[in-house]
């Protein structure tokens, strides 16, 4: 329903809590293609058609051909972006880019090669980066800055919903222009962006319990929606694991899923507010043949200075804290999921 003048949300799908995704089109006629909306990165990206048929990666997924699109623009440039795992390549197009309805023409870039790690286990094609405009590599507009220069938002905002429970349809809510009170109570809590042009705040520590751990001096928290799980300092992380009794093994931390009712609370202590996630926020539960599994839902990731140290508070957190990204004043605002 076309409510906020003239944009659609976007409805998003849940896979198993680790992995958010939504439609758009690019092309005309138009080419449809599941993209992670990442608030951690700028460009947007594609498998290309003429990516090697050896990138499995690549092949599993939707592809765009601009032989069948009549408004696809050559451009050529080559194109790499760098994730803290995986790694993309190809070249840049510029086409029509629909999201939430709004079409805008959009310079991306279609991928000629992607690492199998990690992408072979992507349910999506692509990502659409969120992020500001000076993070965008080849300094590419972003598709979001396309969209405010059209003057169609009512707010020059976007909210993002993340379902808890993969069984909920629809699985998330990606707002252009505004909020969606269907999927928050309560008012929002707002936070001023650190002046770098990035979706990061100034957090004042993060505590397990009522005890104050981490980050006590104050440190910076990126709100990534791109991110499956929560990163920290891996000392930090390591700590927090020893003290919540959890143990490394190749695929993360695991608890004892007996112990998970007895876990404490982690809160983030964000713009004058404290964020809690309880055991049923920071736990993916999943019953397998071998029992059940319990995998805490952090990592420890150490970003070098000067961009680190760093907490990044990924979809985990996001689905307890309905979240909008204010570009108008450079803000972000929590609210309370439903
Ligand atoms: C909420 O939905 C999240 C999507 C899953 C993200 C992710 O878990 C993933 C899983 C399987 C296959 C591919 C990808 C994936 C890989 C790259 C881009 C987008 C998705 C990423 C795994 C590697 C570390 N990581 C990031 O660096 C992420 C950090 C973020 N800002 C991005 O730029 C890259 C998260």
């Amino acid at each position: 329903d076309d409510t906020n003048n003239g944009t659609v949300p976007t409805p998003l799908i849940n896979y198993l809590d680790t992995q958010y995704y939504g439609e758009i089109s690019i092309g005309s006629p138009a080419q449809m293609f599941n993209v992670v909306f990442d608030t951690g990165s700028a460009n947007l990206w594609v498998p290309s058609q003429s990516c090697s048929p050896f990138s499995t990666a690549c092949f599993t997924h939707n592809r765009y051909d601009a032989s069948r699109s009549r408004t696809h623009v050559e451009n050529g440039t080559g194109f790499s972006i760098q994730y803290a795992s995986g790694n993309v390549r190809g070249f840049l197009s510029e086409d029509v880019v629909v999201v939430g309805g709004i079409p805008v023409v959009q310079v991306f870039a279609e991928a000629t090669s992607l690492s199998a790690m990690p992408f072979i286990f992507a349910k999506f094609d692509g990502v659409l980066g969120m992020g500001y405009p000076n993070v965008a590599i080849d300094g590419i507009t972003p598709v979001f800055d396309r969209i405010m220069s059209q003057h169609v938002l009512k707010e020059e905002v976007f909210s993002v919903y993340y379902s808890r429970d993969p069984k909920h349809s629809p699985g998330g809510e990606l707002v252009l222009g505004g909020t969606d009170p269907n999927y928050y109570t309560g008012s929002f809590n707002y936070m001023e962006t650190r002046e770098t042009g990035k979706w990061e705040v100034t957090m004042k520590g993060v505590s397990v319990g009522m005890e104050m751990m981490f980050c006590a001096e104050g440190c910076t928290a990126v709100i990534d929606t791109g991110s499956s799980y929560i990163t920290g300092p891996a000392s930090s992380v390591s700590m927090l694991m020893k003290t919540i009794g959890a143990q490394l093994d190749e695929s993360g931390y695991k608890v004892n899923c007996d112990t998970v009712k007895k876990l404490p609370s982690v809160t983030f202590h964000l713009g004058g507010q404290e964020y809690s996630l309880s055991q049923e926020d920071y736990i993916l539960w999943q019953s397998q043949i071998e029992g059940d599994v319990c995998t805490v839902t952090f990592r420890g990731l150490d970003v070098p200075p000067p961009t680190g140290p760093i907490w990044i508070l990924g979809a985990n957190f996001i689905a307890r804290y309905y979240t909008e990204f204010d570009r108008r004043n450079n803000r972000i605002g929590f609210a309370t999921a439903v």
